[in-house]
């Protein structure tokens, strides 16, 4: 019996495949398509459902996914992944966690303000390899989202946005974040360029960890949490979303912790820009194209990197004297700096330009951050609101610092000790770096009260150092002055300036004298 239905249905495949075969022979393409779209006008007007697929990879973009597909793909994940009952699993955050998507061909359902929507996913492979796609040979994945009729409207005007915003907002969740670096302007071309490297973004530093007067960090904060908030409001005034801010201050006073800090509290990328590899403007403004939206782009020692004091520092050199009596170690880290900057073609104008030029506008929710150990080298153009809208003071340790390091460091919120290193705090001039290495125990056996003790005496040490330093500076200047006055009366008894007075009349010499 069994072996008679077998041979029956064989024979029944062999008809139908006879038939297709034959259709196919006695009917070109363009009729069987024609056919098809007749099928499927009519088919319409009976179904009561509507259909929209989203693919993968755009005709138009075969190298990149499309980001409505990547978008819905982690909405679902989250949304459906309990329902579908076969899934995918990839592995994001170095192993720590799994993200679960539907595998191919299973259907999910989704319930939203009281519509039913069905998802299938699916994906066509190709029949040919196409001859110039890098892709061609590849299936092509996507996913059809299926309605009732009368919810298309619905569907397409909210649900949609929904999926896309939600989907997007989880990803930026679930992703990891990354530290970019700009590759040098020749190294730019060939196949598989790439204007930017990443490594991931790992830096432990968040505003807790970070030591700074609390009024000034909750000022901080708050400004970091608006500007991330504000989309809308900076629509309605009609300027782009991005925000400049200026870390100045000593080094190791915690500028490069605070950009970590903010990376971490807004879960931006950082892009760590070093102008020096840039070629020129041209190649400044492409590093700005590829970099994405919640981000930050920091260009660290902003003074080192490009000559934005050009004009004083020609000044100085044409002093000659000055530069004569540099410290040789000095002027070699000097001449290494022009060299590099003279590799370099960016101009200032280029740099305000990348700024709040046009370009900058592409992209959005966006920090740019410079630091520099010299406020006052740079161009006031450079650091203007609106450009840099907040600057920031990053200073010596003062007390409140402390005791934010001490907690950090020591897990101790007061001491006995705390009153002394008040009081030492308020006379001398320590760098939060300095302080926190003190305070870092360096064996088992170094408690909080050593630890403390170490602080003390580095502040004594660093205190009579500053005394000390006063004192010769004092001295050095007393004997400079001592020599400018002797050069004075040596040049008004000069008697080559007695014969050039001799010889004048006497309205000139008055003149000489004077001067
Ligand atoms: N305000 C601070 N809060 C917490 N830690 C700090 C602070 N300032 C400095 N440190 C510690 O000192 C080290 C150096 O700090 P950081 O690199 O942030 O200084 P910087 O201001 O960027 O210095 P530079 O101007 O030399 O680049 C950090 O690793 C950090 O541990
Ligand atoms: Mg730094």
């Amino acid at each position: 019996m069994m072996m008679g239905d077998m041979t029956q249905l064989g024979s029944l495949m062999a008809v139908v495949m006879f038939i297709w075969a034959t259709f196919r022979q006695l009917f070109p393409d363009e009729f069987r398509r024609d056919v098809r779209k007749y099928v499927n006008k009519l088919v319409s007007y009976v179904y009561p459902y509507v259909e929209i697929t989203f693919h993968e990879y755009q005709v138009d973009s075969w190298f990149e996914r499309s980001k409505a597909f990547v978008s819905i793909e982690r909405y679902l994940s989250t949304n459906s992944s309990n329902k579908a009952k076969r899934l995918k699993a990839s592995v994001v955050k170095d192993c720590e966690s799994v993200v679960l998507s539907m595998d191919e061909y299973e259907e999910v359902t989704d319930d939203f303000n009281g519509i039913r929507i069905w998802w299938t996913s699916s994906k066509k492979i190709p029949q040919q390899r196409a001859l110039f796609s890098y892709r061609g040979d590849e299936e092509n994945r996507f996913y059809r989202l299926t309605c009732r009729r009368e919810h298309r409207d619905i569907v397409t005007n909210v649900y949609l946005k929904h999926v896309l915003d939600e989907g997007k907002a989880i990803a930026v969740r679930t992703r990891q974040r990354k530290l970019y670096t700009n590759n040098k302007s020749e190294n730019w071309h060939g196949y598989k360029r790439t204007v930017w490297s990443h490594i991931v973004f790992e830096h432990p530093s968040t505003f807790d960890t970070l030591a700074m007067d609390p009024k000034k960090k909750k000022d901080v904060l708050n400004d970091l949490i608006t500007f991330s908030k504000s989309k809308d409001y900076y629509k309605k005034v009609g300027k782009s979303w991005k925000r400049g801010y200026l870390l100045y201050g000593p080094p190791g006073t915690g500028k490069s912790s605070m950009i970590a800090a903010m990376a971490n509290l807004l879960e931006y990328d950082i892009y760590d820009l070093e102008l020096t590899s840039v070629k020129d403007n041209t190649d400044l403004r492409k590093l700005l194209i590829e970099t994405s939206s919640k981000s930050i782009i920091v260009i660290e020692d902003i003074d080192c990197s490009l000559d934005l004091t050009g004009q004083r520092k020609q000044k100085k050199k044409d002093e000659g004297k000055e530069l004569d009596k540099k410290d040789p170690v000095e002027k070699k880290v000097e001449e290494e700096d022009d060299k590099k900057k003279k590799g370099s073609e960016v101009t200032l104008s280029g740099l305000l330009n990348f700024i709040d030029g046009l370009w900058s506008a592409c992209g959005s929710e966006r920090l740019i951050v410079f630091t520099t150990n010299y406020v006052e080298k740079l161009d006031p153009a450079l650091i203007r609101r609106g450009r840099m809208d907040k600057h920031i003071e990053m200073s010596y340790c003062c007390f409140e610092t402390f005791k934010v390091l001490a907690n950090n460091y020591l897990d101790v919120e007061s001491h006995e000790l705390f009153g002394t290193i008040d009081r030492l705090l308020g006379e001398t001039m320590m760098t939060p770096a300095d302080v926190a290495e003190c305070l870092m125990p360096k064996s088992d056996e170094e408690n909080v009260e050593i630890c403390l003790t170490k602080l003390i005496k580095s502040l004594e040490d660093a205190k009579e150092e500053a005394r000390l330093k006063a004192i010769e500076d004092a001295r050095v200047k007393a004997e400079k002055e001592a020599a400018k006055t002797k050069d004075e009366n040596v040049q008004v008894s000069d008697p080559k300036l007695d014969d050039k007075v001799q010889v004048g009349d006497a309205k000139e010499e008055n003149v000489t004298l004077t001067a």
